[in-house]
């Protein structure tokens, strides 16, 4: 039976990375328009571009707390950004239906998102993958791991220096293994299972570029902020 030991180093890895994804989360003021009575499509729309955009503004703080990152080419740290923030965001999603987020009003943020303007034909797959990741039953120090992996993906479009991102992902791979020998004794394929919704994440990122277009055939209109990280308008 191998003896699985994290280092004090890894200890303290994986203190600033939970600690940064506590500290940034959507605003309570934000989190509480979704309990308003409009539930038109148009309403529904325009609460979700506000989390949206509030949540993009989360991610870029949790990022910018990832040891090292500060220290990437300045290119590589928007192409990081811009290429991982709708899997960041669908996994802290999925974080809220998974009841870990009180202020997430699960039963209202299903109830919009199904009567956003969003085809069928994305929703059975996002709310599949919502159902997969609260079905793993991950801990905070798994979900703030998991994510600054995904945010450290080295094989996004336009990075340029791959080793430099793959030095910064590795030790977070390290230290979540670990991690889910330790937390989940019973499970030995507990990580490889967590990197498997990584893959998975890929094809929603796929799915949501479609979403988007479809949005805008029907003139919705963004935010500044997500036009630039989603590349839209
Ligand atoms: C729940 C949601 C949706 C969202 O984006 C909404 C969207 C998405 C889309 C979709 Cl529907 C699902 N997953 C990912 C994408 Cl990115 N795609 O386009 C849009 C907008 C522009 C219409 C952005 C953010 C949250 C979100 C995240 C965290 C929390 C949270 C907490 O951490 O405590 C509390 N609340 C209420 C949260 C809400």
């Amino acid at each position: 039976k191998e003896k699985v030991e994290i280092t004090k180093e890894q200890k303290a890895l994986t203190k600033v990375i939970v600690e940064a994804y506590n500290r940034h989360q959507i605003p309570q003021d934000v989190a509480k328009k979704l309990l308003q009575d409009q539930y038109s499509v148009e309403e529904n729309f325009l609460l979700l571009t506000e989390m949206a955009t509030s949540q993009v503004q989360v991610i870029v703080e949790f990022t910018k707390s990832i040891p090292g990152f500060l220290s990437l080419d300045h290119e590589d740290q928007i192409a990081l950004l811009k290429g991982s923030a709708v899997e960041a965001m669908f996994l802290r999603s999925a974080q809220v239906f998974s009841k870990k987020m009180p202020n997430g009003h699960n039963g209202i943020l299903e109830e919009r998102i199904r009567k956003s303007g969003i085809s069928e034909e994305f929703i059975t797959p996002m709310f599949n993958f919502y159902k997969s990741i609260i079905g793993l039953h991950m801990s905070l120090e798994e979900q703030a791991l998991l994510t600054a992996i995904t945010i450290l993906t080295p094989d996004r479009p336009y990075v340029k220096d791959h080793q430099a991102v793959e030095k910064l992902q590795e030790p977070m791979l390290d230290v979540l293994r670990k991690v889910c020998v330790l937390q989940h004794p019973q499970e030995p394929q507990y990580f490889a299972r967590l990197l498997g919704r990584l893959t998975e994440l890929r094809t929603l990122t796929h799915y949501h570029a479609e979403m988007l277009t479809s949005w805008r055939m029907n003139d919705h209109k963004f935010t500044p902020l997500l036009c630039e990280i989603w590349d839209v308008q």
